[in-house]
């Protein structure tokens, strides 16, 4: 028989219990602990009291104290950290707020709050694609209001060939470096290596569970459940996620493991997310990165040359020549086809010179009408000729002390070639129309395109001047004979051209290879408009090898049109490609070539139909870049 005084006293400390269990509710709550959980933990400890018949003050309360301590140690724990109270506290604490207000001091509807908890993840989908923020506030929100704690993302780390936790609720810095399993090791690594599920009833009972991460004295005592699950990222198992299940939670686990397979899901459309946008920023980066590389290595060499980008052996030995002969006063003579760089020589000889500071004068010998020629290269004195009205100093005199650069030198007129001669061998020149001799200071660079001793041979060129001209012959290599030069100028050309255009454009490998086999006929300006064209097309920064074919195609069409043009020249049939690179200028084009296919290649005769003079018919030739091959 039951003692009525025992009786009265287990009454008296079972509203004693009820009495602190409250105050610890009051106290976490002042102490700003998420009042949810306090409330789920005060709800349990009411649940079990009564399914255990009659109180065990000891049993009952000591659950009570240690869940609500444990919740509010690692709260105290989270709330210590920058990332609670920036980003996680506010958005758990309205929500919990609010469901407060509903449940506060009801018995939890679980169906409920499963439905509360998957809408949740789901809208934290749409507020962040950060998998930091996501995948956090998705554990804490399992543990928070379903009590499936500690929630771990193990990923493979394929260096160390280890599943490492990379984010976790619940679990502290010593906990987190533990976690770190070999793929077939304990739970976590089977479930890796076979992509299957594990749900453990019972982690005491469990041979695999190694209880590495999580020490299982500081977990309730009772029955302890453990979730594991794969997280499939395109087909690939890339890590685990884990939680633990307090047994004593009073609803089917089916219905919590419906809830944690949402949350595995949403982590892996989450990682791939992250996957997609850390192989273009990988790629970009390491497209950048050479590319940075290429042009501090090409901004070195231009800085030295003169903007002359070559690391064949044909450009190094043009370099090596004008470097040697710089600082003299001896004539060189740039030969080279169009394009191939002649007058960028010159300036980086005159640059490489101590005539630098001095000027640099170009004169287009191919440019300038037969009868101003003269006065522009010599100047004239007032009245010399109708419109002269004042005196003008000549290109000479502008040069002097400098560098005169005679580009198409081959084009000069006979008469012209001895004044020219006289010049350069006296040093000193005449104005038109003047009789006092000037002397000038000019060290003279010229260019051509045409053989000059063919010329000479063919009486158009005077052989002294040749002689006088050709001291220090330098031969420029045609963009053909040097395709190591290719990679090089076509990464010059792209800073240029995204200067220019103000674009980002970079080339892959692939279009890099396109360029480099491309059969340039010789001109570097080919490969410049090449690449403007590829840079302002580009539909993306990065210019893939079938941009690169798409227009080196057209290009190929374009010289496939005119080298089908060809030429008769008399009764002998000769037989000349033309060729050009300005398929834009093409009707002008059309015009000189069907002009010099009907006289046979003559060309002061297709001059006269062209209504130009020779000089003039030249110049087009020169500009709209039409090489005539024999
Ligand atoms: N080695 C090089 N490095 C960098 N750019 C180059 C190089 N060679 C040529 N270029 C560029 O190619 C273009 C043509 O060069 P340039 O005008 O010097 O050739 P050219 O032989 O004088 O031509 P033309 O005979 O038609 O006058 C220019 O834009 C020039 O900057």
């Amino acid at each position: 028989m039951t003692c009525p005084c025992f009786f009265f006293l287990g009454q008296i400390l079972m509203e004693l219990c009820f009495c602190y269990a409250s105050l610890w509710r009051i106290k976490l709550l002042q102490q700003g602990v998420c009042a949810k959980t306090v409330h789920m933990a005060h709800a349990y400890c009411s649940k079990t009291s009564k399914q255990e018949g009659k109180p065990q003050l000891g049993t009952w309360q000591g659950h009570c104290l240690h869940n609500v301590r444990d919740v509010d140690k690692r709260l105290s724990m989270e709330m210590k950290s920058k990332e609670f109270s920036t980003g996680i506290r506010p958005y758990l604490h309205s929500t919990a707020q609010a469901e407060l207000s509903k449940n506060v001091h009801g018995i939890v509807d679980w169906s409920e709050t499963q439905l509360f908890v998957t809408r949740e993840i789901s809208k934290l989908i749409g507020k962040s694609l950060d998998p930091a923020f996501a995948i956090r506030n998705m554990l804490h929100l399992l543990s928070e209001f379903l009590g499936l704690n500690r929630g771990r993302l193990f990923l493979f780390d394929a260096q160390k060939q280890r599943l490492v936790i990379r984010y976790s609720y619940g679990l502290d810095e010593e906990e987190i470096k533990r976690g770190v399993f070999r793929p077939g090791e304990g739970i976590t690594g089977k479930v890796f290596q076979s992509g299957e599920v594990a749900i453990i009833q019972d982690i005491d009972t469990e041979p695999n569970y190694l209880a590495r991460t999580v020490d299982r004295d500081t977990l309730p005592k009772g029955t302890i459940s453990m979730f594991a699950l794969p997280i499939i990222v395109n087909g690939t198992v890339r890590g685990v996620l884990a939680v633990n299940r307090f047994r004593g939670l009073h609803r089917p686990l089916s219905d919590d493991l419906v809830t944690v397979r949402l949350v595995a899901a949403q982590i892996a459309q989450l990682l791939r997310i992250e996957h997609l946008v850390n192989e273009q920023v990988e790629r970009r980066t390491a497209a950048l990165t050479v590319e940075n590389r290429e042009l501090k290595k090409a901004l070195g060499k231009q800085a030295q040359h003169g903007g002359i980008i070559g690391e064949s052996v044909a450009s190094r030995a043009a370099l090596r020549q004008i470097t040697q002969v710089a600082n003299t006063v001896a004539t060189v003579l740039l030969l080279g086809e169009s394009g191939t760089g002649k007058e960028l020589f010159a300036r980086a000889l005159h640059m490489a010179s101590d005539r630098r500071d001095a000027p640099f004068i170009k004169v287009n010998c191919g440019a300038i009408p037969e009868n101003l020629f003269e006065s522009e290269l010599f100047g004239h004195e007032k009245g010399s000729f109708t419109g002269a009205h004042a005196a003008k100093p000549g290109r000479f005199e502008d040069a002097d002390g400098g560098t005169l650069f005679l580009d198409e030198v081959g084009d000069l007129p006979l008469l012209l070639q001895v004044k020219l001669l006289r010049a350069l061998q006296e040093q000193q020149i005449q104005r038109v129309g003047g009789r006092k001799e000037i002397p000038v200071n000019v060290r003279i660079v010229a260019a051509t395109n045409r053989d000059l001793q063919q010329l000479v041979a063919s009486g158009r060129f005077r052989l002294d001047l040749f002689y006088r001209l050709n001291v220090v012959p330098v031969k420029l290599p045609a963009l053909r004979a040097r395709a190591e030069d290719i990679p090089a100028l076509a990464r010059h050309f792209i800073s240029l051209a995204n200067d220019t255009f103000q674009r980002h454009a970079t080339l892959t490998p692939g279009a890099m290879e396109q360029l480099i086999r491309f059969p340039w006929p010789g001109n570097i300006r080919q490969l410049q408009n090449i690449i403007e064209r590829l840079v302002l097309l580009a539909e993306q920064p990065e210019i893939e090898a079938a941009d690169v074919s798409r227009v080196l195609e057209s290009e190929r069409a374009v010289d496939a049109v005119l080298s089908s043009m060809t030429v008769a020249a008399g009764t002998n049939t000769v037989t000349r490609s033309v060729r050009t690179n300005q398929a834009v200028r093409g009707d002008e084009v059309e015009q000189i070539v069907s002009a010099l296919t009907e006289c046979g290649g003559n060309k002061s005769r297709a001059a006269q139909i062209l209504g130009l003079t020779l000089r003039q018919l030249n110049y087009r030739i020169k500009v709209l870049q039409i090489t005539l091959q024999s």
